[in-house]
Parts: structure tokens; sequence; C-alpha cells
């Protein structure tokens, strides 16, 4: 069997050391190129890259996904700061070159996966939901992707059940006390030394509170869905938006 041709991009960085590890200990995966900051993206097409997984900034994340799909190289991505609009951009670059298979994962745990599916699933029961992120102080954006996702989940799992604005009296928070609004569910994240990557999920209503909460100590934890989607990103053309399209969740 010839192995499959992958490419790192960030491939210096937290993540995109701990994804060339995990490729090269890969059955029937080959690690063709390590790019990062200053590299030419022009290692991926010249190493003959077939998928390349992508952990960089927000910030570079779309040129490198478009020199990846304008040049038929399937696209692994882990790169937070993926708004709906942003999506669609990618999209239309799919649309442009049909067959090409684009993943973006706001997380690649299996776990934090199924912490996201369980808040969306519990939401309608709920009057209330919060979120809270937790993660180490190198992060550079906030809230994190994963925050941002298990919001959108929560809000469009309320809006189907016909909930209205959550209960909240606060009139006064003049220091944002009350954290960032995301598709109107509060989040809040909190960056703190010895920390990975942490959330809790929040759900009230009258004398109950239901805790969702997923941990990542380590960043092996993602690896196992980085696999799965650099073995499987080639089989499924256009854009998959999370991790869950993947797996056999029902
Ligand atoms: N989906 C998921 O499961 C996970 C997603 N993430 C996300 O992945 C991203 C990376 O996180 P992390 O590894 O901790 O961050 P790091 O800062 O450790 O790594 C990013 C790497 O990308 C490099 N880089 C910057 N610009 C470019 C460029 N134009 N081309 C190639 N490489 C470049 C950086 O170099 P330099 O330092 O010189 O700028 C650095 O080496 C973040 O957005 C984070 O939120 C993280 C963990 C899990
Ligand atoms: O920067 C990180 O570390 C992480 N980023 C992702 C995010 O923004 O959700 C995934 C995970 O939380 C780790």
């Amino acid at each position: 069997m010839t192995a499959l041709r992958v490419a790192v991009t960030g491939a210096k960085g937290r993540m995109g050391a701990e994804v060339c590890r995990a490729v090269e200990a890969a059955d029937g995966l080959e690690l063709v190129a390590q790019v990062d900051q200053g590299d030419s993206l022009d290692a991926l097409a010249d190493a003959g890259a077939q998928v390349v997984v992508d952990f960089t900034h927000p910030g570079v994340v779309m040129d490198n996904l478009e020199y990846a799909v304008t040049h038929g190289i399937h696209a692994v991505v882990g790169t937070s700061g993926f708004s709906p609009d942003r999506v669609d951009t990618v999209r239309g670059w799919t649309d442009a070159n049909p067959g090409v298979g684009v993943l973006i994962a706001p997380n690649f745990g299996i776990g934090a996966v199924l912490m996201m599916q369980f808040a969306a699933k519990a939401a309608r029961y709920y009057e209330s939901a919060e979120i809270v992120e937790l993660h180490h102080p190198n992060k550079v954006d906030a809230p994190s992707g994963t925050a941002r996702r298990t919001a959108e989940l929560v809000a469009e799992a309320r809006a189907a059940a016909g909930l209205g604005a959550m209960p909240d009296a606060t009139t006064d928070d003049p220091d944002g006390a009350r954290g960032a609004t995301v598709d109107g569910i509060p989040v809040h994240a909190v960056r703190l030394r010895g920390l990975v990557a942490h959330q809790e999920v929040l759900l009230g209503d009258a004398g109950e509170m239901l805790t969702i909460r997923h941990d990542s100590f380590q960043r092996t934890s993602f690896m196992p869905g980085v696999i799965l989607g650099v073995r499987r990103v080639g089989s499924v053309p256009g854009v998959t938006l999370g991790l869950e399209h993947y797996l056999d969740l029902d």
C-alpha cells in the first residue's frame, strides 16, 4: 500500500510538533513537509503532499487553506478563528475545486466533541446556559474556537426549541464581568498557568443545574482525532465543520 503523503503547517508550534510525531508514528502515513513561519507554502506542492494539517494562527490560516485547496491538497484544520463567514469563503474555494476535502474542527478531542454534542442535546431543557472555557496563558485568542462553536450549537438548539432570552437582571456591568456574548450565550474565558484546554457548559433551571465538563490535560488527547481526519478527509469532498461528522455518534 502506498503511504498517504502528509504535510504540517505550523510544524514547530505546540500542536504542529505533536502532529508531526503522530503522523510519523501512524501506519500508512508519510510526513513529507514541515512548514512554519517564514517558509514558502510551495513546499507543500513541491513535496507532493496529498493532505495538509494546519495548526497555525487565525491570522494566517486562510492564506494556507486557499493555497492548499487551489493546489488540490486536502486540508485538516485545527486552527481557531472560523466564523461562519470564513467557513463560507472556504466553501467557495472547494466549490471551485471539486473533489478537494476540508475538515475544520474546532476541537479534535473526542471527549470535547462529545461535550459539545451533549450540550446541544441538553440545551432545550434548560432556561439558562453559560460556557466557561479555561486554557493555558499562551493562547492568543479568546474566547476559544471550541467555546464559540459550542455557543453556536447551544443557541441553535434553544432557537429550535422556541426558547427565548435567558433570565438576567444585570443592568450595571462596566467591567464586562458577564463575559462575551456569542449568539446570545455568555462565554467566560480563563487563562491560567498549568492548564491546557478545558471547558464547562453550565445549564440551569429551577432548582437544578447540569454541568458538562471536558479536560484535555495533554495535547496527545487531540491526536486520534487528527489522524482520523487525515485518513478520511480525501473521501469527503467539500467543507466539513466539526469532527462529529466523521464519527458514528448515533
Ligand atoms: N482544533 C483543536 O483541537 C485545537 C486547536 N488549536 C488551535 O491551533 C492553533 C495553534 O495552536 P498552538 O499550536 O498552541 O500555537 P503555537 O503558537 O504553538 O503554534 C503555531 C505555529 O504556527 C507558526 N506559524 C505562524 N505563522 C505561520 C505561517 N504563515 N505558516 C506556517 N506556520 C506559521 C508559529 O510560528 P511563530 O511562533 O514563529 O509565530 C508557530 O510555530 C490555535 O489557533 C489553537 O487555538 C490548538 C489545540 C487544539
Ligand atoms: O489554543 C488551544 O490550546 C486550543 N485551541 C482550540 C480552541 O480555541 O478551541 C482547541 C482547544 O481548546 C485548545
